[in-house]
């Protein structure tokens, strides 16, 4: 029997965070936009590196923050802006110049499986308002404007084909074809954008627009939620489980209800006792930056060890990329995808459908890092090298037999000081982490 929920807080927290989502542990965020024209962003900071106050938001690093970054009225984007497209141009005149004319959902897709991904967030709406789907509330939209197609559905359509969860992103509280006061600190951010019960009534309607057209597995809502129409969450988030049962919400409703929490580059905290979720972009920005050439993001190393001590702490990780306005994947951005999925080929038994060991990882003096998950009764041990070649650790309280999972790892583990000594000499086709399951959980 479907379990139905009532429109109260009560009702809602009866809620359970849903097996594939424990289970699935690598998702792909896709932040793809009108700012994906322009790709433009100075690489500055991660967020939460440095305080969220003027020098942060004139310098923004994220290339999908564009609108404001130029609206701010000065500054590196505001530079470039000028040089590149003048004094007078609009940010709007992007909506017309978006064409995806290279776009393939379906070739996106594919990589997305390749990469060893379970689900993948789109977003539908972000900051600067322009909608990705053919919204019935603006036409200010991709099936009207640009592209002239509607991406949510077709992205949707092509990630279901290839058997994964497609979740989709909205953002809830800021919006500037509403309110574009230039955002300068985290006070403009959240209680100063869009605060009309208009805007509350319109952002209601689009999430129940894309909740009643895709049914997303995933509602990623940004920021917050208009303070207008918090009264109506309960229902909206009721309606959302009514229509997708095992579906989830994040923690960006002004902290009322969460199904995982949420953490961003730097900013934000994990609590390895509930669910949470680890999102980033490969370099310092979410929209596709132009700037960020392969030496300036993540290197493969540090993305397999960034999944490695998420997923071992009781997170996903959700990795974004930023797609070019052409419908291309940046083949930096790809290699790492490709990287991951290779990496999950060979250890994924350690990630997919494990559960968080009550051992918590080590570091060790020389930075080298061991994290545990549980799976099966099996005790996983996840060796991150930390870009050494060849590691020799002892990790107390262990004894059995640790097999590696790559049989192209050369390791010998030995019995000593009351716990099993690791030495692996060659990481095979792990990268810079090697895993091991020793069958009996000590
Ligand atoms: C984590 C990701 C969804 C980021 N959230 C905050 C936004 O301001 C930023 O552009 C990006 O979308």
């Amino acid at each position: 029997m479907k379990k139905r929920y009532a429109s109260t807080w009560e009702s809602l927290k009866e809620h359970q965070v849903p097996q594939w989502y424990e289970d699935g542990k690598f998702g792909i965020f896709i932040h793809w936009g009108l700012y994906s024209v322009p790709a433009f962003a100075p690489q500055t900071w991660e967020l939460g590196e440095v305080p969220p106050d003027e020098t942060w938001f004139s310098n923004n690093p994220y290339a999908e923050w564009y609108y404001n970054s130029i609206h701010v009225g000065y500054g590196p984007s505001y530079d470039y802006h000028v040089k590149k497209y003048g004094k007078d141009f609009k940010y709007e005149q992007f909506a017309d110049m978006w064409k995806a004319e290279k776009w393939n959902p379906a070739e996106w897709a594919r990589l997305f499986k390749k990469a060893g991904a379970e689900y993948v967030v789109l977003t539908t709406k972000h900051h600067d308002g322009f909608c990705l789907f053919p919204s019935k509330y603006t036409d200010y939209n991709a099936s009207k404007r640009g592209p002239q197609r509607d991406i949510v559905g077709d992205l949707t359509d092509a990630v279901r084909g290839e058997n994964l969860r497609m979740g989709l992103y909205y953002s809830g509280i800021v919006d500037w074809t509403f309110a574009d006061d230039p955002i300068l600190n985290n006070d403009d951010l959240f209680h100063t954008a869009s605060p009309t019960f208009a805007y509350a009534d319109y952002a209601y309607n689009q999430s129940m627009e894309l909740i009643d057209r895709y049914a997303p597995s995933v509602f990623w809502n940004d920021i917050g939620w208009p303070r207008q129409g918090e009264h109506n969450l309960p229902y909206l988030l009721s309606h959302y489980y009514n229509t997708v049962e095992d579906g989830v919400v994040n923690d960006r409703f002004n902290d009322l209800y969460y199904d995982f929490t949420t953490k961003e580059y730097q900013s934000g905290s994990a609590n390895r006792r509930e669910k949470w979720e680890m999102c980033r972009g490969m370099g310092l920005s979410f929209g596709y930056n132009a700037m960020e050439s392969d030496d300036k993001i993540i290197s493969i190393e540090d993305a397999i060890s960034l999944l490695v001590s998420t997923v071992a702490n009781n997170g996903n990780l959700l990795l974004n990329i930023g797609p070019r306005a052409d419908g291309t994947i940046p083949e930096e951005q790809e290699k790492r995808l490709l990287a991951i999925g290779e990496w999950l080929g060979v250890n994924g038994e350690a990630i997919y459908g494990s559960r968080c060991s009550s051992r918590e990882s080590i570091k060790y003096t020389d930075q080298i890092q061991v994290h545990f998950t549980e799976r099966d009764g099996a005790l996983y041990v996840l060796i991150d090298a930390k870009g050494k070649s060849q590691v020799s650790v002892t990790v107390p309280g262990l004894s059995g037999n640790a097999v590696p999972l790559d049989p192209k790892v050369e390791a010998d583990t030995a019995k000593i000081d009351g716990g099993l000594r690791f030495t692996v000499k060659n990481f095979g086709d792990s990268q810079n982490v090697a895993v091991f399951r020793l069958n009996r959980i000590m």
